[in-house]
């Protein structure tokens, strides 16, 4: 299959990371006889620097002509004075709206060789696997009004949804359940906001499509703190777009890393677009030493949804696996006994368990 995948590096590790995911993608390439056609174009900081813009018309042209779009990380603190609306985050929030990405899916996996590597306890851990289904292109992010009063004395962001919006995310969510353990996990604050209150009312009413999925409400507050002491309570939870931000971080740490997670930002239908959950870490970026591994996942979970590469994708994921497997990992992860190495060390870790002999010797063994 010949497709074309842009690539929106951006800031800071966002580079070094890219380069992980491309030098991946030629080795599934060549491995599978595929052709990946890459566009690179400038997103946040690097847009704001070289065109004035943080998403300049161009870049929004090529994703929307694309199969698939890669994204890296924006931000940093050499632009945290720009205006609100020249921030580099406002490319990723602009593309995202631009694009109708209203669906994050975040998972959260990956215990199998890490499962110690978390600073919570294994029995915790073992064996949890989750998926956030995050809200993307509403909430207080895109809501109006949004900015300071002329004498600088009060602010405003607003909170808004339509019921609309509301149905097309929680719909994700219960599909999402039906396809795994059949239970759904909706998070809110519907004890304090109206937007929470609509968003209860929607997933009850959308409950009776689905009675196959077993549904629970968790408030936000608590829900945070079930995540780190009870986390195998949860599969699926479908929740509004800051919670889903915050959530997904803390989520992180059951798998030892920020840098471990992997997201796919979907419509119903068109180009999907994925990127790594964590940010440009500007306190590593250039050192070489960033957790290549959430971005790699990324590219599988692109394979898999916007490709229907199941085969290709699992590869991927089988490598990383191994890598870990075998002891590999960044210094981000605190491995008893583990092997540290750079980005570039686990990227060519990875690429030698999706060589064509290791290939082959995972398909022989999964025959046995
Ligand atoms: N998708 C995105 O582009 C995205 C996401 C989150 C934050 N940001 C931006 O990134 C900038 C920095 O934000 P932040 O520091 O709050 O969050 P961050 O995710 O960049 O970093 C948080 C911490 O985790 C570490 N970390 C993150 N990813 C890692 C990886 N792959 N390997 C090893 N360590 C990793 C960092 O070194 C840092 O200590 C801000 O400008 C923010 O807006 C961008
Ligand atoms: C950089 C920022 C706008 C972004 C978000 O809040 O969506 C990031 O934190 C993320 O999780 O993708
Ligand atoms: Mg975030």
């Amino acid at each position: 299959m010949r497709k074309e995948v842009v690539l929106l590096p951006g800031d800071g590790v966002g580079q070094e990371i890219m380069k992980g995911a491309r030098t991946v993608l030629e080795t599934v390439a060549s491995e599978y006889d595929h052709e990946f056609v890459f566009h690179e174009h400038a997103i946040g900081g690097d847009a704001i620097d070289r065109y004035g813009v943080p998403l300049p018309d161009d870049t929004v042209k090529a994703c929307e002509a694309a199969d698939a779009v890669l994204l890296g990380a924006v931000g940093g603190p050499k632009w945290d004075d720009m205006p609100a609306d020249k921030r580099p985050e406002k490319g990723l929030l602009g593309i995202r709206k631009r694009l109708g990405l209203f669906a994050n899916l975040r998972p959260v996996q990956g215990f199998g060789p890490l499962v110690h590597a978390s600073p919570l306890k294994t029995e915790l851990v073992d064996g949890c696997d989750i998926l956030i289904v995050r809200e993307l292109t509403g909430g207080l992010y895109f809501g109006e009004p949004s900015g300071r009063s002329e004498d600088g004395q009060s602010v405003v962001d607003t909170l808004s949804y339509t019921r609309e919006e509301i149905e097309r995310i929680v719909e994700k969510g219960f599909e999402a359940a039906q396809m795994r353990s059949g239970h759904l996990t909706s998070v809110d604050k519907a004890n304090v906001l109206e937007s929470s209150r609509m968003w209860r009312e929607v997933v009850n009413e959308k409950a009776a499509d689905y009675p196959d999925v077993t549904v629970e409400h968790q408030l936000v507050d608590s829900a945070a703190m079930k995540l780190i002491t009870n986390p195998k309570h949860f599969d699926v939870i479908v929740t509004e777009n800051l919670f889903g931000d915050i959530l997904s971080d803390e989520a992180s740490v059951l798998t030892g890393s920020l840098g471990m997670l992997p997201s796919a930002s979907v419509r119903t239908d068109g180009v999907g677009l994925y990127e790594p959950v964590h940010g440009s870490a500007p306190d590593i970026a250039g050192q070489g030493i960033v957790n290549p591994l959430g971005m790699i996942l990324s590219t599988a979970m692109m394979l898999k949804y916007s490709f229907g590469m199941e085969k290709e994708a699992e590869e991927i994921e089988r490598a990383v696996s191994q890598t870990l497997a075998d002891g590999y990992h960044t210094r981000d992860l605190d491995v008893e006994g583990g092997k540290v190495v750079d980005t570039e060390g686990i990227i060519g870790k990875v690429i030698d368990h999706l060589s064509t002999e290791s290939i082959s010797n995972s398909i022989c063994s999964s025959y046995m």
